[in-house]
């Protein structure tokens, strides 16, 4: 038994692509991490310690930082004897040299998809580990070694000292045929440099030393490494062979490529990008060419590194090769480039015998230009030359398509010089990163389209001056309707567009849009005693319900609007997807839904509440994600529902319940503070029977005392059609549980809910905190509740609290607690572990002190 294959990777991406490149391959028990924290909860049912069949793990950061990272992988369950794979982030700054021992192989991260597999089943360990692929045969025969790949791998048998067998790679990089290897004695093939031979072979120790290997020019120096193996049926010794030679090597290119990218982005890293594959592809010629195909301009040379000091260097136009090139044609010779010469100046004078074209392209593929290299030797492993050479393409190809659009943005500039507002470059641009945002923390988000009714016919009518003065007037009344931390741009003409942000419930946002839509029926006096009435036709999409990208979030608001024009203007519109759509969408999203506990992507993330007079730390919010494999961070506000409509919220509250009961105990252990831990219970969970053996199971199981556990249910659940739900709060109660009611002030049964249900504390819905500062009567509510809370003895909880002038309205009207974005957004368990470490720290800092 094994305990299956561990990813660790801190990137989503990354942790897709790992995950995707394994499971395509037919491996089962992926375990997908984000960090060792999580790995570490992953495998928690390894109890028994089962060996990891495969451990592979995403580097970033310096030399230290990935051996830190290794080390910790090792100390896992199971994990000790696992080979352990390292990729290379594009971000790391370690090289392959350095990487930490006890690294079975490694790969640059745009090589996953690729090679992570060959690799690992080219790892002679896999073949002890068990469950791996058919392909390799009888785990104790070492053939496989031989089939796989081009590594270099002799086999000689223990006893003559003989050589068995040799694999391709030795044949192909030493260029003698195979006739002249058998029956040699493994001294012959192979001579380590230094030490005795027969020492290291008795060992055979795994260690790489230094030898060399014989070849077509006598001897090739490298490293060789020694182990003993079972090989057809008697014991033998595999040495596996790195030759240093100059020829690129799958290696040397990994090695050259994750240089390249660490070299960054900006036009020198380009330069000294071009320099590094110069030198160690040992090329003659190297050129990167521009061509702007929308305008009639000469294609450029932005780079060229050659050795040909004296060249006569022909005019691009003259170069038929480029031309082929910048046409979108790639071009390969490995050492038959001179029949080029007769129609190309350029090669004839260079005399090249290896030649490579490649197109630049940009995402819509269109060629911006071309990356042109030549090797008077020709390419001996073009096989490795090539793929490493479209890499660089396409790197050259991204600096070279951001410089453009950089370019773009200055000529038109980012801001609409009438109004004010971001136009639709910085738009799209800021959408973009706030879809990325919200990806990452999972939160939701609108997009309403706005567009103003006739506003031709002011134009028309009144001229354009009168038009622009309506458009100023337009664009105050929307930022006057929406958040700071909001976005509005002027999108086209009369259209404007604006992302609201951090939204919780879709309600919160149709309240926005019908504000909107009532400022702009005011009548708008201009100059010369003009007054005109401008209404706007808006259409709203939700991310990440109704589309996952910027693109798609667009249109369907741009739909939404078109339907308020049709039903007659001067309104809103939601995006309404179509019913078979919303149909298959669901029910993928509830079959999914059903395995996402089972398969470890469900995490638990934690908001703290802070006492509102001192600010420090009193309590916090469990607060469940899902991170979908293809999706990405998916809302509770989204999959909750399908939970509770499916039955699953039974399995996955209970999940919520003991990873944060288990957490909130760690931290109480670790840091002496007994924070209350508030938990979400849904109307489905409360009418449920079992509910109270759950939660005391739970305190049970984690050691957590019941009166540090809060449990939180929404307002709107009518204590009428909740059968169960005042027995189970009341059993609750006498545990020794707290009861918090959530989001109140929504629903209408406010009061009768603080009359019939053991409520300690009161949460103030963030829909009304949000409105501080702008609408009194949502001010009136927070006071008023307040009051009444305190009155009744409950304590209060003001949820949603985002800016200073939150903060002081509701110490002035001695709200209790408060949590939200003006403390801290709800963190994964590292990050708050690290603010209470940190907590910890700046106290025995201050009591240190002398008073
Ligand atoms: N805009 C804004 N938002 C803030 C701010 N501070 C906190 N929030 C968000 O407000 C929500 C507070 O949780 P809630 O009202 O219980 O509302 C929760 C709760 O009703 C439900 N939920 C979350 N976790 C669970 C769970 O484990 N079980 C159940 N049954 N429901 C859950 O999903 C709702 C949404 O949760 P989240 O998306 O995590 O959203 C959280 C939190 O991220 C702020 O300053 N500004």
């Amino acid at each position: 038994m094994n305990a299956g294959i561990l990813l660790v990777a801190a990137q989503r991406d990354l942790r897709r692509s790992l995950f995707d490149a394994l499971d395509r391959a037919g491996y089962a028990r992926l375990h997908s991490a984000r960090d060792i924290s999580h790995a570490a909860i992953l495998l928690e049912g390894n109890a028994a310690q089962e060996p990891l069949q495969l451990m592979v793990i995403v580097l970033e950061g310096d030399e230290a930082e990935a051996c830190a990272a290794c080390e910790q992988v090792r100390r896992l369950p199971g994990a000790a004897e696992a080979p352990l794979i390292a990729v290379l982030a594009d971000g790391a700054s370690c090289s392959p040299a350095d990487l930490p021992p006890g690294i079975a192989d490694w790969l640059c991260a745009g090589q996953i998809a690729t090679e992570l597999v060959a690799r690992w089943q080219r790892l002679p360990v896999a073949a002890g580990t068990g469950a791996v692929p058919a392909a390799w045969g009888a785990a104790s025969d070492w053939r496989c070694a031989f089939e796989e790949g081009g590594g270099e791998w002799l086999m000689a048998d223990v006893q003559s000292g003989r050589l068995l067998e040799v694999s391709p790679g030795v044949i192909r990089h030493s260029r003698l045929p195979a006739s002249e290897w058998a029956g040699l004695t493994l001294a012959e093939a192979v001579q380590f440099s230094g030490d005795s031979s027969t020492d290291i072979f008795a060992e055979a120790d795994r260690l790489w030393h230094p030898a060399r290997r014989k070849s077509s020019l006598g001897y090739d120096t490298g490293q060789v490494n020694v182990r003993r193996v079972e090989h057809g049926g008697s014991d033998a010794l595999a040495l596996q062979f790195r030759s240093d030679r100059a020829d690129l090597r799958p290696e040397a290119a990994l090695s050259l490529l994750s240089r390249l990218f660490a070299s960054g982005s900006g036009v020198d890293a380009q330069s000294a990008g071009a320099q590094l594959l110069f030198d160690e592809l040992a090329l003659d010629y190297l050129a990167v060419w521009s061509v702007r195909p929308e305008t009639a301009d000469a294609p450029t040379q932005i780079l060229q590194l050659c050795r040909e000091e004296h060249a006569q260097w022909p005019a691009g136009y003259l170069q038929s090769s480029l031309q082929l090139v910048l046409g979108g044609q790639a071009m390969r010779y490995q050492s038959d480039a001179g029949k080029l010469a007769a129609v190309d100046p350029l090669l004839q004078q260079l005399d090249l015998a290896g030649f490579v074209g490649l197109p630049l392209y940009d995402e819509r593929h269109s060629v911006l230009g071309a990356l042109l290299a030549g090797s008077r030797r020709g390419f001996a492993e073009m096989a490795v030359v090539e793929p490493v050479l479209r890499c660089a393409a396409a790197r050259f190809a991204r600096t070279l398509e951001l410089q453009r659009t950089r370019e773009q943005g200055r000529a038109e500039g980012l801001v609409d010089a009438l109004t004010g507002l971001p136009n639709r470059l910085l738009f799209n641009d800021r959408l973009e990163a706030i879809l990325r945002e919200a990806v990452r923390n999972g939160e939701c988000f609108a997009l309403l389209f706005v567009d103003l009714d006739r506003f031709k016919a002011i134009n028309d009518t009144y001229g354009h001056a009168t038009g622009d003065q309506v458009l100023r007037t337009v664009t105050q009344r929307l930022r006057g309707s929406i958040r700071a931390s909001d976005t509005v741009a002027r999108y086209a003409g009369d259209e404007f567009t604006i992302v609201l942000r951090h939204i919780v419930k879709n309600d919160d946002v149709l309240r926005v849009a019908e504000k909107i839509v009532q400022v702009m029926e005011s009548p708008i006096f201009l100059e010369d005693d003009i007054e005109l009435q401008v209404t706007v036709s808006m259409g709203v999409s939700f991310f990440p319900d109704d589309a996952n990208d910027a693109e798609t979030l667009l249109k369907h608001a741009d739909e939404a609007m078109y339907s308020a024009k049709h039903l007659g203007r001067n309104n809103f519109q939601i995006y309404e997807v179509s019913p078979e759509y919303a149909r298959e969408h669901g029910m993928a999203l509830k079959t999914r839904l059903r395995h996402a506990e089972g398969n470890g992507e469900l995490r638990v993330v934690y908001q703290p509440q802070v006492n509102a007079e001192t600010e420090d730390i009193v309590g916090m919010e469990a607060l469940v994600r899902w991170e979908h494999p293809e999706l990405g961070m998916i809302s509770p506000a989204v999959f909750i529902p399908l939970a509770e409509e499916t039955g699953l919220i039974v399995s996955i509250g209970e999940w919520v319940m003991h990873t944060a009961c288990r957490q909130a105990r760690e931290w109480e252990q670790r840091y002496g503070l007994r924070l209350r831990l508030g938990v979400n219970l849904s109307a489905v969970q409360l009418m449920e029977p079992q509910l109270l053996e759950m939660v005391a199971r739970a305190l049970r199981e984690t050691g957590l005392d019941p009166t540090l556990l809060e449990m939180e249910i929404t307002e709107s659940i009518s204590i009428k059609a909740a059968p169960n739900l005042v027995e189970n709060l009341n059993a609750l109660h006498r545990l020794g549980c707290h009861i918090a009611i959530d989001d109140f002030g929504t629903g209408a049964a406010s009061l009768d809910y603080l009359r019939r249900l053991p409520a300690d504390r009161i949460k103030v819905d963030q829909s009304f905190v949000r409105n501080i500062g702008v609408d009194p009567d949502d001010e009136a509510i927070v006071r008023a509740t307040i009051e009444m809370a305190h009155r009744l003895n409950r304590a209060v909880v003001a949820e949603g609290v985002e800016t200073e002038q939150h903060l002081q309205f509701l110490r002035d009207h001695h709200c209790d607690e408060l949590q939200g974005y003006l403390f801290c957004r709800p963190l994964q368990p590292i990050s708050f572990e690290k603010m209470l470490a940190e907590r910890q720290r700046l106290l025995e800092v201050r009591q240190a002190e002398p008073a």
